[in-house]
């Protein structure tokens, strides 16, 4: 695929085969065209040349009610966590049953006490079910990213497109939010695609690393592959800063999953 702004190319010729349950860390410095790579899957970014093929269908060809059931299968999570802060937890659990819900029972919020359920368990996986009744604006960063985790998970995705889910986060609650996901992954069996700027948090977390510099994939392969001399070459004058230990000191190397 390709995507082109003007006369420059945001991604460039990249093509990738995705395989079903893993856990894939896109990286590469600011400008590299991760977001844009991320934005044409579940189509936010239309791209310029190139398809995307899904089990054998064409995402690129999409419209209309099977576009939008494409896009209920990636469940994407935002830098900027996207709740909508004026509503409880529950509630912003709950939105993500939309894409499965009639529209007249989510425009009254008349949610069965299924769904409730099913939004409440979604918390529980997380640590967060006894904050349900607070609003989300009253939440830190990584309760907030949690519960868009929670609200992700909950839609029933078949993938999760995650743009540096914590790049707003401190060291603590970005193991939390990571935690999360990698929950996701194994526990679930659900595809991550996940933007990070931290080299660090990439390697302990993914299980394969793609590496992209000006729109073009410059590495595929294991954590284990990327040497510190490729990842210097991939982020230059930034290698230095993506590559100071993000995580505190009691994250233990490797993908455990949290119990
Ligand atoms: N809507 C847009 N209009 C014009 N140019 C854009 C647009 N979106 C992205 N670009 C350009 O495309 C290139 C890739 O941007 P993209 O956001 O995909 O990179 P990135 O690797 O995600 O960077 P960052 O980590 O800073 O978000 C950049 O040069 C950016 O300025």
């Amino acid at each position: 695929m390709s995507k082109r702004f003007g006369d420059k190319f945001a991604v460039a010729d990249v093509s990738l085969e995705i395989s079903t349950g893993g856990f894939i860390g896109i990286i590469g410095r600011s400008g590299a065209g991760k977001s844009t790579l991320l934005r044409m899957i579940n189509r936010l970014a239309e791209p310029s040349a190139g398809r995307i093929l899904a089990d054998g269908n064409d995402v690129t060809r999409l419209s209309g009610r099977r576009l939008y059931r494409w896009r209920a299968d990636c469940a994407m999570i935002f830098q900027q966590f996207n709740l909508v802060g004026r509503l409880d937890v529950l509630t912003n659990v709950l939105l993500g049953r939309l894409q499965r819900t009639p529209n007249w029972r989510s425009m009254l919020k008349l949610w069965t006490h299924e769904e409730k359920a099913i939004a409440l368990s979604a918390l529980d996986q997380f640590d967060i079910a006894q904050i349900a009744a607070q609003r989300a604006d009253s939440l830190s960063g990584g309760q907030q990213q949690r519960v868009a985790i929670a609200r992700a998970l909950v839609q029933e995705p078949r993938i999760i497109l995650a743009d540096e889910p914590i790049a707003s986060l401190d060291p603590r609650n970005t193991k939390t939010v990571m935690d999360a996901l990698l929950r996701i992954n194994k526990h679930y069996g659900i595809t991550v695609l996940c933007n990070l700027h931290s080299l660090d948090v990439a390697r302990c977390y993914c299980d394969r690393l793609v590496g992209m510099a000006g729109g073009r994939v410059v590495f595929d392969g294991s954590p284990e592959c990327l040497t510190d001399h490729v990842a210097r070459d991939l982020y230059g004058l930034e290698a230095d800063e993506v590559m100071d230990a993000e995580l505190p000191a009691d994250v233990p190397a490797g993908l455990a999953v949290p119990a």
